[in-house]
């Protein structure tokens, strides 16, 4: 998919009118990227989102299609709070999605929850989990997964990259934390844009009309630089926004219809 007009790798925007229709399409998307993973590799490396996103990922529950054996989860930011604390992203996940379905535990990377008290430990941590299942795979400075699903929060945050933070400049790190959090809780940690960037398909999910505003900032004023305004996959990877129509009503940015 490739919006009209716009540069081979431009971001695609797709718009739905209602939740259940964006979630239909998102499980039909993820289904066509695991099976170009799984034909390519055999291997389908997905990373999650907190908040909104676990929600959207319904279409994918007694779904057979769905290779559960071959997927590797991680998440793209996780807040530094026990496993089963009400904030845990992989809570929102295992409540929404993993408690449903076979997939095996040990395909699951949730951060090291005997760390909590040391951010940089825990980061650490979580980045050697991914040097484990990358770098010795595939030799790359880093990571690329077949897909990473973001969200948006009205404030144009992404993972846990937060408007003026400086971890907005970070280059070198996979998995960076921060104890400033404007958003309770203070303490996460989260993917870099470097490994956000190099993944082979981006997609965002917003919905809902508090996001209108932001959504337009980002598609139309990318130039302002809010933080989901910084995720410009490299090539080849393309960037797809999965919005609904109330999130979309201000944005002037073309739209892209639905097509695998
Ligand atoms: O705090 C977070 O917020 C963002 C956006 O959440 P949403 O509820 O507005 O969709 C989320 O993507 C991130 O994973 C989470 O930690």
């Amino acid at each position: 998919m490739a919006g009209v007009h716009q540069p081979p790798n431009a971001p695609a925007l797709v718009s739905f009118p209602d939740t259940d229709a964006l979630a239909h399409s998102l499980a039909a998307f993820i289904l066509k990227a695991q099976k170009d993973s799984l034909d390519k590799k055999g291997r389908f490396t997905i990373a999650l989102s907190g908040g909104s996103l676990p929600k959207m990922l319904k279409g994918l529950v007694d779904n057979p299609s769905v290779k559960w054996d071959k997927w590797q989860v991680f998440y793209v930011d996780e807040r530094v709070v026990p496993l089963d604390h009400p904030d845990s992203n992989h809570l929102a996940c295992t409540t929404h999605l993993f408690s449903k379905v076979p997939i095996p535990a040990e395909n699951i990377h949730p951060i090291d929850p005997t760390l909590l008290n040391d951010l940089e430990e825990l980061s650490d941590a979580y980045e050697k989990d991914l040097i484990r299942e990358f770098a010795q795979k595939d030799a790359a400075r880093f990571p690329i997964f077949d897909l990473i699903l973001l969200g948006m929060g009205p404030d144009g945050h992404t993972a846990s990259l937060f408007p003026g933070h400086e971890l907005l400049t970070e280059e070198d790190r996979w998995v960076a934390y921060l104890d400033d959090s404007p958003k309770p809780p203070p303490k996460r940690i989260t993917f870099t844009y470097p490994v956000i960037n190099h993944a082979l398909r981006v997609v965002f999910v917003a919905a809902g009309k508090e996001k209108v505003d932001t959504l337009s900032n980002i598609l139309d004023h990318p130039e302002a630089g809010l933080p989901a305004a910084r995720v410009k996959p490299a090539h080849p990877g393309q960037l797809y926004w999965f919005v609904d129509d109330a999130a979309a009503e201000k944005v002037q940015y073309p739209r892209t219809p639905f097509k695998l």
